[in-house]
């Protein structure tokens, strides 16, 4: 298991977006330690949700750290926009251009932490040569687009490759797709120190429910009982 802190960072792609500002707060009232941006431009994903204006509306609501999930192609010319909007962690996916490190150090150049995501079918190789360029490394635990679908349970051997590759340096493995409090402990036990979580935490959208939900997925991935 991961000696990181463990990071719970329940995903707004499920929130109900009418009430987008209170499900901010209620996630936070219910201890998330990071809010999780899921951005999609129906290019890359073919999926659209929404951008930097809606995000920067939301960020009045809380002081958390906002990790910006980039699902965008070309990513470059967004960068700067997300950067002032809020984001305090940027991911762009290593699939997503040609010029990954000067993405990544684009990234870093804006004063933001760097991240990298990688959809199922890419290798952990494929960011070997960039991994002192980021903060943050994001494992797709199902293929970008849809909150809602399954954990795809060979990431579990993915994680495990990425987090020897992150060997000792002060890098973040996320998991992102499918987590729930079932299969967090493995998870964590794969290498995973911050978990994203959309329909696992917002499902039924009743702000009731979040704080157990956050509550039993950290349990889990910590190893204690909820
Ligand atoms: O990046 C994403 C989808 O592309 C989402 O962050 C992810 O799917 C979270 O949703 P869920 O926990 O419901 O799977
Ligand atoms: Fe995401």
């Amino acid at each position: 298991m991961t000696t990181r802190p463990i990071r719970i960072a329940p995903s707004i792609l499920s929130a109900d977006f009418a009430r987008l500002g209170d499900e901010v707060k209620a996630i936070v009232d219910g201890g998330a330690d990071y809010i999780h941006v899921d951005v999609m431009d129906g290019h890359f994903v073919p999926n659209i949700s929404f951008g930097a204006v809606v995000m920067k509306a939301i960020r009045a609501v809380t002081d958390k750290p906002f990790d910006v999930h980039l699902m965008i192609s070309p990513v470059d010319a967004y960068l700067a926009e997300f950067a002032k909007s809020g984001a305090d962690i940027i991911t762009v996916h290593a699939e997503a251009g040609v010029h990954l490190h000067r993405t990544l150090q684009a990234i870093r150049a804006l004063g933001k932490k760097a991240g990298v995501a990688l959809n199922p079918a890419t290798p952990v190789s494929a960011i070997q040569h960039v991994i002192d360029d980021v903060d943050l490394v994001l494992v797709m635990s199902v293929n970008p687009g849809f909150g809602g679908q399954s954990f795809i349970p060979e990431s579990l051997a993915k994680l495990r490759q990425a987090k020897a590759l992150i060997g000792g340096r002060d890098i973040d493995l996320e998991v992102d797709g499918g987590v729930t409090a079932n299969n967090a402990r493995a998870i964590a036990d794969a290498g995973a120190n911050v978990f994203v979580a959309g329909s696992s935490v917002y499902a039924g959208n009743d702000p009731a429910t979040y704080a157990d939900r956050i509550a039993a997925i950290r349990a889990a991935a910590t190893g204690r009982t909820a």
